[in-house]
């Protein structure tokens, strides 16, 4: 089976500072994977490079099969023509903190914009696939309503929808709970659960240790730009090898 990602010693530094110093992973289709780890330790940076935010520097990064920002010809590497890694990006959702919604447009104009913009979708079509969506993520009352009407957990399910609208066969999820209202923090893992559930492939920042326990195949610990440790959810937060996993999960938990 091809693995949806697939990181072989990856490497990112921005200038002198070294980012990621090697990162090794596989998720294959269909499995949850958590990125765990303190801040500065290089997940959003991970996250930014399979989503062609940032260029990889060192190490081989492949969605589906394919590398990331670049091709392999007799062992070199070249650059991916833009248009050829925008078409990557088109299968990769991402989910940010701060939902990123536009603040002038309604739910449902947000869900439309990049399938009618970027896969030239019948505006009918959108409609209709945002209204599906909405449903899914039990937002259907709020099709006209602008971010601001909404609460943080609203407009983050909103956010969900609109990665949905495009069909990506890899979700990115990255912290898209810290920045809610305790209160609201479940109603978006029970969205995410329910994708889990259905099949979807996911990578997620998270700190909710309770949704890594209960959906991801895998759990991993990162720190200081390394997979510091790698394993099932539920055994490594049991039984964490090191000392600095046990620190930083014992804050956590
Ligand atoms: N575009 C950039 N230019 C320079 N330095 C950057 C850039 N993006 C990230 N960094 C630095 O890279 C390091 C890792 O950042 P990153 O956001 O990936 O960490 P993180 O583990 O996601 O942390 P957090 O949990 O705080 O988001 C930090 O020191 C950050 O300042």
């Amino acid at each position: 089976m091809t693995p949806m990602v697939k990181a072989d010693r990856v490497c990112k530094n921005f200038g002198a500072l070294e980012v990621l110093k090697g990162i090794s992973l596989e998720i294959d289709p269909g499995q949850v994977l958590c990125l765990v780890g303190p801040s500065g330790s290089g997940k959003s940076t991970f996250l930014r490079c399979i989503n062609h935010l940032e260029q990889v520097n060192a190490g081989r990064l492949y969605v589906d099969g394919d590398l990331v920002g670049y091709s392999e010809k007799n062992g070199k590497l070249y650059e991916l023509h833009p248009r050829a890694a925008a078409k990557q990006r088109r299968d990769i959702g991402m989910v940010f903190q701060h939902f990123n919604l536009f603040p002038h447009r309604t739910a449902l104009e947000n869900i439309i914009e990049a399938p009618t913009q970027v896969k030239r979708v019948s505006k009918k079509k959108a409609v209709e696939r945002a209204k599906d969506l909405l449903d899914q993520v039990g937002l259907s009352a709020k099709a006209n309503a602008y971010p601001a009407q909404l609460s943080g957990g609203q407009q983050q399910r909103v956010a969900i929808a609109r990665a949905l609208a495009m069909d990506p066969k890899l979700m990115l999820f990255d912290e898209p709970t810290s920045a809610l209202d305790p209160e609201l923090v479940g109603e978006v893992l029970t969205v995410m659960k329910q994708l889990a559930k259905e099949g979807m492939t996911m990578v997620v920042v998270t700190h909710e240790m309770g949704f890594a326990r209960e959906v991801a195949d895998q759990l991993v610990f990162m720190d200081g730009g390394v997979v510091v440790e790698a394993g099932e959810p539920r055994e490594l937060l049991a039984n964490p090898q090191h000392d600095r996993t046990k620190a930083f999960l014992s804050k956590l938990l």
